[in-house]
C-alpha cells in the first residue's frame, strides 16, 4: 500500500465515524447557515507574490515538526506577519490535526482558511464549509476524475475555492479538464516523500494564462520563495519552513518580505 493509500484508508474510517455520528443531511443543513466563505482570490492576488501559512503538527515524511499547544495562537501570528490564507492540517492519523484546529483558527483569524485534508466525499467539503474553511484542497492522486470534477463543482456551489493539487503532466490535464482555475503544483512526491523543488518549473509553464499557480512544499526560506516566484508561482503554501522555526512569525515576515520585494519576480497573469 503506498502511503497516500494507506492516509486515505484512515481518512475513511474517522469519516465513517463521523457520518454515524453527524447524518450529511443534518450536517448540510448546519453548514448551509454557517457564515458565508471569504474571498480567498481577493486575499491571495492582493499583490505580490501570497504565502498561504500552514499550521502542520507532524508528517509522515518528518514525524513530529512541531508541538503546537493552541493552533489559535500560531494562525493569530501568521495572520499579523502578513499570511494571505491559513491553511490547517485537518487529518489526524498522520498529521495531528482535527477539525477542532480548524474551529480555533477560525475562531481567532479573519484571513481565509484552506482546510487541507485528503478529501473524497461530499462530507468533507460540507464539513470544511460548517467549520469556516473558505478554500478546501483537493489531491487528484486520491482521486477518480468524476469524483474530482463532482468535489471540485461542490466545493464551488458552496461559494469556496478548490485548490487542486497536482504533482505531474498527466494530473494537470486532468486538474484542467475538471475545470480547476487554481492549481497547487506539490513538490512533494506522494511515494518517496521526496521534495524535488524542479518540479514546479516543469510543470507550471504547461498550464493556461489566467492558472493561478501555486508552489506547495520545499519553502525553507526566502531564497526558495523567489525561485518559485522566478518560475511563474502566484504563491506559495509553507508549512515546515515556519512550524520547524524557533521563530514562525518571524520566519514568515521575512517570506512576505520576499514575496513584495521589488526584486521578487511579478504574477504574470
Ligand atoms: O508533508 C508530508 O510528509 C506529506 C506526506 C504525504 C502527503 C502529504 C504531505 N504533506 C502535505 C503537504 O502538502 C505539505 O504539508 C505542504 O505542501 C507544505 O509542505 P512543507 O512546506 O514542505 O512542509
Amino acid at each position: 500500500m503506498s502511503v497516500l493509500e494507506d492516509i486515505v484508508a484512515g481518512v475513511r474510517a474517522d469519516l465513517a465515524e463521523r457520518e454515524s455520528a453527524l447524518p450529511f443531511d443534518e450536517l448540510k443543513k448546519r453548514a448551509a447557515e454557517a457564515p458565508a466563505p471569504r474571498d480567498v482570490m481577493g486575499s491571495l492576488q492582493e499583490s505580490g507574490i501570497g504565502v498561504i501559512a500552514e499550521v502542520k503538527r507532524k508528517s509522515p515524511s518528518k514525524g513530529d515538526l512541531a508541538a503546537i499547544h493552541d493552533p489559535a495562537v500560531l494562525a493569530k501570528d501568521y495572520e499579523d506577519a502578513g499570511a494571505r490564507v491559513i491553511s490547517v492540517l485537518t487529518e489526524e492519523r498522520r498529521f495531528g490535526g482535527s477539525l477542532a484546529d480548524l474551529d480555533a483558527v477560525r475562531a481567532a483569524v479573519d484571513v481565509p482558511i484552506l482546510r487541507k485534508d485528503f478529501i473524497v466525499s461530499p462530507y468533507q467539503v460540507h464539513e470544511a464549509r460548517l467549520h469556516g474553511a473558505d478554500m478546501v484542497l483537493l489531491i487528484v492522486a486520491a482521486l477518480e476524475q468524476n469524483a474530482l470534477a463532482a468535489l471540485l463543482d461542490r466545493v464551488e456551489s458552496l461559494g469556496m475555492t478548490a485548490l487542486v493539487e497536482v504533482h505531474n503532466a498527466e494530473e494537470c490535464d486532468r486538474a484542467l479538464e475538471a475545470g480547476a482555475s487554481v492549481i497547487g503544483i506539490n513538490a512533494r512526491d506522494l511515494h518517496t516523500l521526496e521534495v524535488d523543488r524542479d518540479v514546479f518549473g516543469r510543470l507550471a509553464p504547461g498550464l493556461p494564462m489566467g492558472t493561478f499557480k501555486i508552489a506547495e512544499s520545499g519553502v525553507r526560506g526566502p531564497g526558495d520563495l523567489m525561485a518559485y516566484a522566478g518560475h511563474g508561482a502566484d504563491a506559495v503554501l509553507v508549512g515546515e519552513g515556519l512550524v520547524g522555526t524557533d521563530d514562525p512569525k518571524a520566519a514568515l515576515v521575512q517570506l512576505v518580505t520576499a514575496g513584495s520585494h521589488p526584486a521578487c519576480p511579478r504574477p504574470s497573469r
